[in-house]
């Protein structure tokens, strides 16, 4: 499609201009008013010792936590400044033989906890992509190295025999079999008169019964005769499964099974270690230019993810530093009001659309279509010659090294053995030692959180990202719905953010260098997220225990700054409420952000700060605990209730009991106080802050003496920490009253 001035363009995108003009004025007024504040604690601290007593300690936490969360806010308001979205216009790519090739990486870990039902349809899901099927090759890295996961895959290639052409024949619109086949959505709509196709439908729904019971079958035969692996400890597993002859026209994509080699010995660096095995693997079997990369539970959900992103890649304009185009993570399970803030809103609708309008977003693990040759460890700037520097780079393997020249072709399916030699060779757990994957080449070691950091240091590199957010949600995800998952979940995330944070690729120094300001702030931001364990540990307590003693933090009700104060409070919970509105929540919606938002910096920020340092120290060692996806039924059914699960381990559930009696004591017994000392005036911002801090953590209350069913808060724990926290907070105070004047 040509016009004058050249083909018609693949993408376009729109500056949200409303949305910026807010952005920008609500900054200004919020920074202005913080300058207010921060005068007036500093003209506090030049008041000579008598005006300003005995609570110089209180003020500067208080200060220093008000400085803390200031400077969060300040760094995240790169995001918000200037928000695009984008179109994307995919019948202007060229025809279907022009096309890059794709390769597909999905990692599994754990066949309990990623039911290899799930992990299947997403292979099924993803091998089924709108694209030409010789140009898709799919790979699964199994780090549970489990028989079943590899029998499942076989009857999933068996039964893909089935599905990939039915999916082609009536232009199926999910093609995730068990999406499709569980009717929530309907796809019948352009052949639902056609008996043929009731009948096709009829018979593929029962061979996947028959698929779902072949992978049961073999699951409960496997727990009965105890064979596993020892999954800490084997060799490498690999099995290509290929069809040479079309089916129905069309030919099956590659799929491979591929479970690296592990020893005691050896790191195997986790998802990081998975990836760069299936990167280097797939390089001297498919080679494709673009990978598109999906964590097991992460099923294609809409089938022109693959053409989207190539609207991107393939656009001149963009191409030559664009490294990768990042789908929002959804999920299929996300109940009405989402109390535990399952879905991550503000990141995936809010954030990641603002940080595009810079130089595009973070990686998020899951869901992305990415360049190969990107992580090579080349800046964006220069060409693939240097990628030839050989074994100290790339390791021993001269096949993968020839893979890196752009016309090298596979010598697979023709010298299978030899290939598959080299494969076992390259999933090998020593490959790497001495070699710069992980630090140069591939998903890098250094973090837990893998994808931020090769996002990242992509980003220091010159390459820019693209954000693909159709309204249709191309990729669901399973989202963790219970507390304890998403606070251990949290507390991993929130360590390996804040171990980048404390390390050499600390954004602050190492981004702000590399890469344009604003965008290096994004990423600032969210290292530096987990330090919102110190200000509202701060905030939980020490105004509340200065309330108990009559001395107060907060001007007056009096007091012209008082007002600075209340605009402050205002200014941020109702940008926040605006936040949530413009991205499709309610005001119970808001209410469940403050709270979780609480939660979370009270435990999972503070136990990942903690664990990061410890790591740094040496006195830990990096973990990654894969999140629960199997769904319990009874657990499920509170979270679609919004009833907190609060059988969470003892960890997360006492820190949130002792700050909530804090608060509540010292309210009940500072209103006593107010009342006696008559100083309302004084003492207003305090109560009203333990007052607030009550209201919205009101469904603790609850789970504490209401409700009576199984996810309520263990009375035995509960009467021991509310108790002792109590006894702590009585003899403070009789000690404080004796002592006086
Ligand atoms: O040793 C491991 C551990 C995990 N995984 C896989 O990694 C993926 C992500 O693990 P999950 O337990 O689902 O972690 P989440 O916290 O839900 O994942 C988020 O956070 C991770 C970084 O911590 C990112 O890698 C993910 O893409 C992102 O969705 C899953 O497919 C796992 O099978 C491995 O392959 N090997
Ligand atoms: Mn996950």
């Amino acid at each position: 499609m040509e016009t004058s001035n050249g083909p018609l363009p693949l993408n376009i995108y729109h500056v949200q201009k409303l949305l910026l003009i807010i952005n920008r004025l609500h900054m200004f007024l919020h920074s202005t008013a913080l300058g207010f504040l921060f005068y007036y604690r500093v003209c506090f601290l030049f008041q000579d010792t008598v005006t300003r007593g005995s609570h110089l300690l209180p003020w500067l936490l208080v200060f220093a936590s008000e400085i803390i969360l200031s400077f969060i806010w300040f760094v995240g308001q790169a995001f918000r400044w200037r928000p695009i979205s984008r179109s994307v216009f995919p019948e202007r790519l060229p025809e279907d033989d022009k096309l890059p090739a794709i390769d597909v990486f999905i990692c599994t870990a754990d066949p309990i906890k990623e039911p290899t039902l799930e992990v299947m349809n997403t292979v099924l899901s993803s091998m089924a992509l709108d694209y030409p099927q010789d140009k898709l090759h799919v790979y699964l890295s199994d780090d549970g190295c489990s028989p079943i996961t590899l029998h499942g895959l076989r009857k999933a290639f068996e039964f893909a025999k089935w599905w990939l052409p039915f999916c082609r024949r009536y232009r199926v619109k999910n093609r995730c079999p068990k999406a499709y086949f569980s009717g929530l959505e309907n796809d019948d709509c352009d052949f639902a008169k056609s008996s043929v196709y009731m009948a096709d439908k009829q018979k593929i729904k029962g061979k996947y019964d028959a698929f779902k019971e072949e992978i049961e079958t073999f699951r409960k035969a496997s727990a009965f005769s105890g064979d596993c692996t020892n999954v800490r400890d084997h060799s490498s597993v690999i099995e290509v499964m290929q069809e040479n002859d079309d089916v129905d026209n069309v030919k099956m994509p590659l799929l491979v099974y591929v479970s690296r080699e592990k020893k005691p010995s050896n790191p195997h660096h986790f998802k990081a270690g998975a990836l760069n095995v299936l990167l280097r693997v797939s390089a001297v079997m498919s080679n494709s230019p673009y990978i598109l990369v999906l964590d097991c539970d992460m099923f294609c959900n809409d089938p022109t993810s693959a053409r989207y992103a190539m609207c991107f890649h393939l656009d001149p304009k963009l191409s030559s530093s664009l490294s990768f185009v990042q789908f929002p993570q959804r999920f299929h399970n996300i109940s009405k009001n989402d109390i535990y803030d399952s879905q991550l809103r503000s990141i995936f609708t809010l954030q990641w659309q603002g940080i595009d309008g810079l130089s595009g977003p973070v990686m998020s693990g899951t869901g992305f279509y990415i360049k190969r040759v990107s992580l090579y460890g080349i800046r964006a700037n220069e060409g693939g010659t240097d990628l030839l520097q050989h074994q100290e780079y790339f390791g021993s393997s001269n096949e993968f090294i020839k893979s890196l020249t752009q016309n090298y072709t596979s010598v697979f399916p023709s010298s299978r053995n030899t290939l598959l030699k080299e494969c076992h060779l390259l999933a090998s757990c020593r490959y790497d030692v001495g070699t710069k994957w992980g630090q140069y080449v591939g998903f890098l070691y250094d973090s837990v959180v893998e994808d931020f950091l090769t996002g990242f240091i992509l980003h220091c590199n010159g390459w820019t990202s693209v954000f693909s957010n159709p309204s249709k949600p191309h990729f669901l995800g399973t989202a963790t719905t219970t507390l304890n998952d998403v606070l251990i979940q949290g507390t991993r995330w929130y360590s390996g953010l804040f171990e980048n944070g404390i390390s050499k690729f600390c954004p602050l120094i190492y981004g702000t260098k590399r890469m344009p300001l604003l965008q290096s702030l994004c990423f600032v931001e969210i290292t530096y997220l987990p330090l919102y364990c110190l200000p509202l540990w701060c905030f939980a307590i020490i105004p509340q225990l200065c309330l108990l003693n009559g001395v107060n933090l907060y001007p007056k009700v009096s007091d012209p700054f008082f007002i600075i104060f209340v605009f402050i409070f205002v200014s941020s919970l109702s940008k926040h409420l605006l936040e949530v509105f413009l991205t499709g929540g309610t005001l119970q919606k808001w209410i469940n952000e403050q709270r979780i938002w609480m939660i979370r910096s009270t435990t999972s920020h503070l136990y990942g700060c903690l664990d990061a340092l410890l790591k740094k120290v040496g006195l830990r060692e990096a973990s990654f605990l894969p999140t629960n996806k199997a769904e319990d039924d009874e657990q499920t059914k509170l979270y679609q209730l919004d009833k907190y699960d609060f059988r969470t381990s003892n960890i997360f559930i006492v820190p949130i009991l002792v700050l909530l009696t804090v608060n509540i004591f010292c309210f009940v017994v500072g209103v006593y106080r107010v009342i006696i000392a008559g100083d309302w005036d004084k003492m207003f911002m305090q109560l009203a802050l333990a007052g607030f801090i009550i209201i919205v953590n009101y469904p603790i209350i609850e789970g504490l003496v209401i409700r009576k069913d199984k996810g309520r808060i263990s009375q035995s724990v509960a009467t021991r920490v509310i108790l002792a926290t109590m006894i702590l907070l009585a003899s403070m105070n009789c000690y404080k009253m004796h002592n006086m004047p």
